[in-house]
Order: structure tokens, then C-alpha cells, then sequence
């Protein structure tokens, strides 16, 4: 994977943007191949389990501010970037998001390209939500957003 550029507090927007867009609150069914004990609970072998991507990403003990946007959780003292464990958008293990890479690296892209050429705002009257509609996606309600040629 490409090295990280060298862009902290960028970089930090586009993670927090991740953490709190939760794209896939729900990861994909599991089945449980033995017997396992997990925080003190008991899984039998064949049992399913969802892993839910939301409950690490909003943890109240993870992050300062969970349910606000604030790109200081992933800058250290110095403003320099800081990786979070529980930063989990793209899942872990052995079936992680095989696109992550490729995800960040157009995420990186689009953004920085487009705040290049243009400044954004709310139109007139207009109050941005980050409520989004939950299925096994989340998606944002849909919104108006004013584009004006730097
Ligand atoms: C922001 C963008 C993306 C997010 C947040 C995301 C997130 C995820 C998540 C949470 C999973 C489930 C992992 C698991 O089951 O543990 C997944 C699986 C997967 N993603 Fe992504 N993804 C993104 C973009 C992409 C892109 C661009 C590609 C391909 C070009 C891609 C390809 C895949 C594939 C192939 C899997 C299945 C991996 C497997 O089951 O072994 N994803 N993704």
C-alpha cells in the first residue's frame, strides 16, 4: 500500500469522515468454526454471528467525542497523525476489505481534487445532518450542497 501523505490534518479529516460515515455498519455473517469463549461469552461451534463495525466506531471509550465530528482523534499533541485501533471501517482479519487501499487512495484523491478547485457550503437555510439511513449500508439522507469555483 502507498505511504501515507504527508498531509496529517487531511488525513485526519478523511478518517474521521470514515469513522463517522460508517458506510458498513454491519459486516457479513460468520459462523463460529469451534467452540469459543469471547469478553466472558460463550459462542458454540455453528453459531452465527454479525460483527457490528458501529459499535467500535462510536465507542465512548475510544474516541473524546463519539458522536461529534472532530478530526483531533487521530492527531497527536504535535498535529501529527495518529492511528487508531478502533478505526475499523474496512473491517480486520482475514476477510478485511480487499479494496481498502484503492478506497483510500481515490478517497484521498477526490477529496483533495475537489476542495482544490472548489469551496462548499450549505445553500441558504440549510442545516447539514451526518444522520444517515441504516440498512446494511448507511447512506446519507439526500442534501443540497453549493459548489462555487475557487
Ligand atoms: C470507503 C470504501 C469502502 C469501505 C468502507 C469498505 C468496507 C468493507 C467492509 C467493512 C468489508 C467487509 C469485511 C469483512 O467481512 O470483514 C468489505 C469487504 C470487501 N470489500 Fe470493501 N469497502 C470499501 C471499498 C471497496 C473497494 C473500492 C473495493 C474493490 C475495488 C472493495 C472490495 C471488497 C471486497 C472484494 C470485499 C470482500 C472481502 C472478503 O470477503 O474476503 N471494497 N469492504
Amino acid at each position: 500500500m502507498a505511504d501515507r501523505p504527508n498531509m496529517p490534518y487531511t488525513d485526519a479529516v478523511i478518517h474521521e469522515i470514515q469513522r463517522m460515515g460508517n458506510i458498513v455498519p454491519l459486516n457479513g455473517l460468520r459462523v463460529a468454526v469451534k467452540d469459543t469463549t469471547l469478553g466472558g461469552y460463550f459462542i458454540p461451534k455453528g453459531a452465527s454471528i454479525m460483527p457490528m463495525l458501529t459499535s467500535v466506531l462510536f465507542e465512548k471509550d475510544q474516541w473524546e467525542t463519539p458522536h461529534t465530528f472532530n478530526p483531533g482523534h487521530f492527531l497527536d499533541a504535535e498535529g501529527k497523525f495518529m492511528k487508531k485501533e478502533a478505526h475499523l471501517p474496512f473491517s480486520a482479519g482475514k476477510r478485511v476489505c480487499l479494496g481498502e487501499g484503492l478506497a483510500k487512495m481515490e478517497l484521498f484523491l477526490f477529496l483533495v481534487g475537489l476542495l482544490q478547485k472548489f469551496s462548499f457550503r450549505a445553500p441558504g437555510g440549510v442545516e447539514l445532518s451526518t444522520e444517515g439511513v441504516y440498512g446494511s449500508t448507511r447512506v446519507p439522507h439526500p442534501f443540497k450542497v453549493h459548489a462555487k469555483v475557487r
